[in-house]
């Protein structure tokens, strides 16, 4: 018999990377959007990617196929019963409204319909949810500026803002005014840094943002005194190993620093990031991690645990220790 997944929190989870490629031929049909790919097969075989620029050009791509409310609940109830499956408790999921935006979806449709299915997720998955806006830093200030005032109406849906797409050449100080609002309206923040960026910019998301959490953050090991901040601070850090493999952030997973991360004393987390393109949810990057870098049993619990104390839960605690309650309670595998 197997044992029951390991409880455990996503804390870094883009909604439109959990797009599988049937669910991408389902919308384009129900839709009429025509596909650049003949198949689901023919689309698969394009996820090699080079680095994360090569990504995220089909990324934005595929959300043509997003148009309506119902497309977007669709999406959201779909990764939330495969994350279920896979010992999700708590999922604190990303969306990226100027993508939508941009190519004329309203900014209510995208948040209506996750909002729709994020509500439904603890009846229907077992799942407490947050929603997370991120802002595009390869778009300007001014545009991050129009998102947030279009986010206005919708604030009782939004827990916090992020910061993500193309990183290098886009420093997290350029978006210091639309951070600094945000915190006005009493959003959490996190940001994108050190997934290809360099160690300043962790620091710049720290000092400038003001950010509660740094998205991967791997790049924070090239500078000890960085490290040393992190660990003194309790910064979570959220990593995601089999993105990092697929945009060759690392050379392989075995080459990947989560358990030098981890011996630091670095509050660290394993994530899925893009799950639909990188080839994995994030149990399955627990296993990965786990079986490559050799991590036991209490190193995994230790992954969980850290998944609920990096959570945005303070408005809650009771379910907080009631989650940790679960990790300590996830049965022994009697052959560990
Ligand atoms: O891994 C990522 N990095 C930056 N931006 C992103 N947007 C979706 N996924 C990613
Ligand atoms: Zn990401």
């Amino acid at each position: 018999m197997a044992l029951p997944a390991l409880p455990k929190a996503e804390l870094h989870l883009h909604i439109e990377g959990t797009l599988e490629p049937e669910l991408a031929f389902a919308l384009a049909a129900r839709n009429g959007v025509p596909l650049p790919f003949a198949d689901t097969e023919e689309l698969r075989a394009a996820y090699d990617f080079a680095d994360l620029q090569s990504f995220l050009d089909l990324y934005y791509a595929l959300m043509a196929v997003l148009r309506t409310e119902q497309d977007f609940a669709d999406l959201a109830d779909a990764y939330l019963e495969r994350a279920a499956a896979q010992g999700v408790r708590h999922a604190e999921v990303f969306f990226d409204p100027q993508a939508h935006t941009a190519r004329g979806v309203p900014f209510g449709t995208v948040v209506e319909g996750l909002g729709r299915a994020l509500e439904g997720a603890e009846e229907r998955h077992g799942v407490s949810t947050r929603l997370i806006m991120c802002f595009l830093r390869d778009q300007s200030a001014e545009s991050a500026l129009a998102t947030l005032e279009e986010a206005r109406p919708h604030l009782d849906r939004i827990t916090g803002v992020g910061l993500d797409s193309a990183e290098v050449g886009h420093p997290p100080a350029k978006f210091a005014e639309v951070f600094a609002a945000a915190a006005e309206l009493g959003l959490r923040r996190v940001a994108h840094a050190g997934e290809e960026g360099p160690p300043e910019y962790v620091r710049e998301a720290l000092d400038v943002l003001g950010v509660e959490r740094i998205d991967h953050g791997l790049r924070a090991m090239e500078d000890p005194e960085l490290v040393a901040r992190l660990v003194r601070e309790r910064v979570p850090l959220t990593l995601c190993p089999l993105s990092n493999v697929r945009l060759r952030a690392v050379d392989t997973l075995a080459d990947h620093p989560l358990r030098a991360m981890m011996d630091a004393g670095l509050l660290v987390t394993v994530n899925s990031d893009d799950p639909a393109y990188f080839g994995g949810y994030v149990g399955d990057n627990f296993h990965a991690v786990a079986g490559v870098l050799g991590l036991g049993p209490e190193e995994q619990r230790a992954l969980a645990r850290n998944s609920f104390e990096a959570a945005f839960l303070e408005d809650d605690e009771e379910r907080r220790a009631r989650y940790l309650a679960e990790v300590a309670a996830h049965p022994r595998d009697p052959r560990a």
